[in-house]
């Protein structure tokens, strides 16, 4: 059927199948997210792909969302597919972090997301939109004013963070799903509030399209759905070439950039690079209005005094004296530092409060630590590979990176620090030992794979980190 030809073409490309790969299916129990389900399943034998579905209860509706859950939970479990659930008050997270209701959703799905990938150690989570809601989503963000990267819309494929999103469905029809959907009699959930034409998308979807399709063309999805595709491969290309131009433009201090560098530029790649930059510095880009970028870009114009933007919730976009960087409002900046040690000497850290000591020993110490930011922590490294090189003991940058021991490549600090839980404002504290400019060791994570004993005999570099102050030195 060419539905489930669209479906497993597109969990083929995105290089998720025949691996093995853990897939879990977010589904709310409406029509989209159901299919979605039922197609996954059917496919997942031959794709190679281990499944369980995730549902969040978000307290709103309250007796529609039982209803919802209890079907979520009923299809799961005809099908042999194990289903974690869980229940957050949106409408109180709306509240305290002012967000609109749809918006707060959206967020408190995504940390359960993200939260439940962790736990259940999942590759990626998949969604149920489709090839309509493109189109929905397009003459939305039209509406609202947007760029490029705004229309080309919805990735098959996306990495927020710690969490890979899937999109498999965003060749298929509605229509066409639905048809499958009545055609084996699997049960569904109409949301009331689709019903409802002052919400936009319904209005787009129930009045706006149909009357296009028929008073100014009969083909109008398709030829948006064709034209989408087009924007999708310029966009990743553009894209690309952004995150290219971006180290033209970066501070020394990285994750920041140079307002004069970037004036250099016309607008259309500043707007990129702006957009680049705000990617690799956590801030959701997709959710930024048009307005938002603007008044961004507006900011590379000062080289004096300090001015910003606000983001959504705490964040915002500061220039100060001519460099940009993202700051939470409230959050006092804390100090990074940087100092030398050699080996046989210690060092005191007076921001976080650290003892750091390198010591000539031999063979491999055993760490203590079992998580980043606990203290005492250990490690040992090879002193061959130290030579005699000062160690560099310094606080976290935006755009470090590491190859740990026993992983294939190397990895961002940031996506380490995520997947461990360490909060946002306390990783300039976490104190990472640096050797020939490459970081070493991460305390409570890792040691990087070049720098390991291959016996434990060998003579080694002991480091260690005490939470001790400098009069207990020695
Ligand atoms: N309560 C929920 N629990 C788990 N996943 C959800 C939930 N709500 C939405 N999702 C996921 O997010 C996708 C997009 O959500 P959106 O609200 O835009 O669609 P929807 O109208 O609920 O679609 P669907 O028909 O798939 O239920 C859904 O297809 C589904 O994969």
């Amino acid at each position: 059927m060419k539905v489930f030809d669209q479906v497993r073409a597109s969990l083929k490309q995105s290089g998720f199948a025949g691996r093995g790969a853990t897939i879990a299916l977010a589904v709310s129990g409406g029509a989209d997210s159901v299919f979605l389900l039922h197609a996954l399943h059917f496919l997942a034998a031959p794709l190679d792909l281990r499944l369980c579905t995730l549902h969040l209860h978000h307290g709103i509706r309250p007796r529609g969302a039982e209803q919802d859950l209890r079907l979520v939970r009923a299809l799961s479990w005809r099908l042999g597919i194990p289903c974690f659930s869980a229940r957050r008050d949106v409408p109180a997270l709306a509240e305290s972090e002012n967000l609109s209701i749809e918006m707060a959703a959206r967020r408190a799905r995504r940390d359960f997301f993200t939260d439940a990938g962790r736990r259940l150690e999942i590759d990626a989570v998949a969604l149920g939109h489709t090839a309509d809601d493109r189109v929905e989503s397009v003459l939305l963000k039209l509406s609202r004013g947007t760029g490029l990267r705004g229309l080309a819309g919805m990735r098959p494929v996306h990495r927020e963070d710690a969490l890979t999103l899937l999109r498999p469905l965003l060749d298929v029809r509605r229509e066409e799903l639905v048809a499958v959907l009545h055609a084996h009699r699997i049960p569904w959930r109409e949301d009331t509030t689709n019903r409802d034409r002052k919400i936009p998308r319904n209005m787009v979807r129930h009045r706006i399209l149909p009357e296009i399709e028929q008073r100014l063309h009969p083909a109008f999805r398709e030829n948006v759905l064709r034209s989408l595709d087009i924007l999708r491969e310029e966009e990743a290309w553009l894209s690309d070439m952004a995150l290219g131009l971006m180290k033209s433009v970066t501070a020394p201090r990285r994750g920041q950039l140079l307002a004069e560098r970037l004036r250099a530029y016309p607008v259309a790649a500043r707007r990129r690079m702006l957009q680049a930059w705000l990617h690799e510095c956590e801030v959701e880009v997709d959710a930024l209005s048009f307005e938002t970028l603007e008044r961004i870009d507006a900011l590379c114009a000062h080289d004096r005094g300090t001015r910003s933007v606000p983001l959504r919730g705490t964040l915002r976009v500061v220039n100060q004296y001519g460099k940009l960087r993202v700051a939470r409002r409230g959050e006092r900046r804390r100090a990074g530092f940087r100092t030398e040690i050699q080996v046989e000497g210690e060092t005191w850290l007076p921001g976080p409060g650290l003892h750091v000591a390198a010591r000539f020993g031999r063979g491999i110490q055993r760490d203590r630590a079992r998580r980043i930011g606990e203290f005492p922590a250990r490690a040992s490294i090879s002193r061959k590979a130290v030579g005699g090189h000062p160690l560099t003991v310094r606080s976290f940058r935006e755009g470090d990176r590491m190859r740990p021991l026993g992983s294939g490549g190397t990895r961002k600090l940031q996506d380490i620090f995520t997947d461990a839980r360490v909060p946002r404002e306390e990783r300039t504290q976490i104190p990472l030992v640096e050797c020939r400019g490459e970081i070493v060791w991460i305390p409570g994570f890792r040691i990087a794979e070049n720098w390991k004993l291959h016996d434990p005999r060998q003579k080694a570099v002991w480091l260690s980190i005490d939470r001790k102050g400098p009069e207990e030195d020695g």
